[in-house]
């Protein structure tokens, strides 16, 4: 699959602050990628890398196959941005602001209404933005990201303010985006949300990239335990140990439920005989761990690296 992304072994450093360090990742078409880190992790420098806003350090960046920070980026019209904190011109109506966006990118106004409307703001669109609430200003600023159909869509923290309904309307057209070949890159805290929408993730620690890949990569890396719950009939306690078998990490939660912290490699098995004849099981969750979970494995084994 093409890379509309390419970044090689790319630093950043602003005086004494290494803000990024021996960077690289390519993004494909098509894909939704999430970059994850702490505060000041380099995440905001890497997009603004990508947008030629700033120059690395050392290293290589291409975007749809052009060097970013060379003076000519033809490739720029293709590049959507949202920036974590949307400035507008507080004076404008919704639609002056994006009828002037439109201008800057040479796209017909027309594309823009439609945008408007997209982000459920036709309703709005004469009102003046100084009037709009965080949320409202937050959608106007992905109208303005969205315009001349990006090829590659930056969005730093985009979904900030936005309450659940319009969380989920904002994935619902990422996954459209993505659907048509553009590829999304989604800058965020917000890992419990990105777990189902990202097929893929970049973890970022103190300007280094500590793992990089699909939930199931980062999840088969880190060998974490998958925790199952069963609910025991009752009764069926005193003989939990033989149905179980030698596992040592279980412990009794409540009068009718236990937990065990499986092994990948013990996962299936224990699975098998929870549901199998003699196990007085009659109910059970598996909960795979978590982006959260995965998240705080990785910085720490960085923290550890000698
Ligand atoms: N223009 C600048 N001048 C000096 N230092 C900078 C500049 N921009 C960023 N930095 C520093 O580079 C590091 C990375 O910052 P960056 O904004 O990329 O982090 P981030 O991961 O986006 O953080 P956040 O989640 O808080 O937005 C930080 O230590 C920050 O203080």
């Amino acid at each position: 699959m093409t890379a509309t992304v390419e970044l090689h072994h790319v630093a950043k450093r602003f005086g004494k602050v290494e803000a990024v360090r021996d960077v690289s990742f390519d993004l494909p078409e098509g894909e939704t990628v999430a970059l994850v880190g702490h505060n000041g992790a380099g995440k905001t420098t890497l997009l603004k890398l990508m947008l030629g806003l700033i120059r690395p350090t050392a290293g290589s960046i291409r975007v749809l196959g052009d060097d970013p920070s060379a003076g000519e980026f033809t490739a720029r019209r293709r590049l959507g941005y949202l920036p974590e904190s949307v400035s507008f011109n507080t004076g404008l109506t919704g639609r002056e602001t994006l009828a002037f966006y439109a201008r800057l990118k040479r796209e017909p106004m027309r594309d823009a209404l439609v945008l408007l409307e997209r982000v459920g703001l036709t309703h709005a669109a004469d009102r003046r933005v100084g009037t709009y609430s965080k949320g409202m200003r937050q959608r106007l600023g992905l109208a303005q990201a969205l315009l001349g159909a990006p090829r590659v869509l930056l969005l730093d923290e985009p979904t900030t303010g936005l309450d659940p309904a319009l969380r989920q309307s904002f994935y619902e057209i990422v996954q459209e985006l993505r659907g048509g070949g553009s590829t999304v890159l989604l800058s965020s805290h917000a890992l419990t949300e990105l777990e189902e929408r990202a097929g893929r993730v970049i973890i970022m620690n103190r300007g280094v990239k500590v793992a990089d890949g699909t939930l199931d990569d980062l999840r088969r890396l880190a060998r974490l335990p998958t925790r199952i719950r069963l609910r025991v009939a009752d009764g069926g306690f005193p003989h939990v140990s033989n149905w179980l078998g030698p596992i040592s990490d279980w412990r009794r939660i409540n009068g009718h439920m236990i937990e065990i912290d499986a092994r990948p490699e013990e996962k299936i098995d224990i699975l098998r005989r929870a549901t199998g004849d003699g196990a007085a099981v009659e109910d059970l969750d598996v909960f795979p761990p978590t982006l959260d979970e995965l998240y705080a494995h990785f910085l720490r084994s960085q923290e550890m690296a000698p």
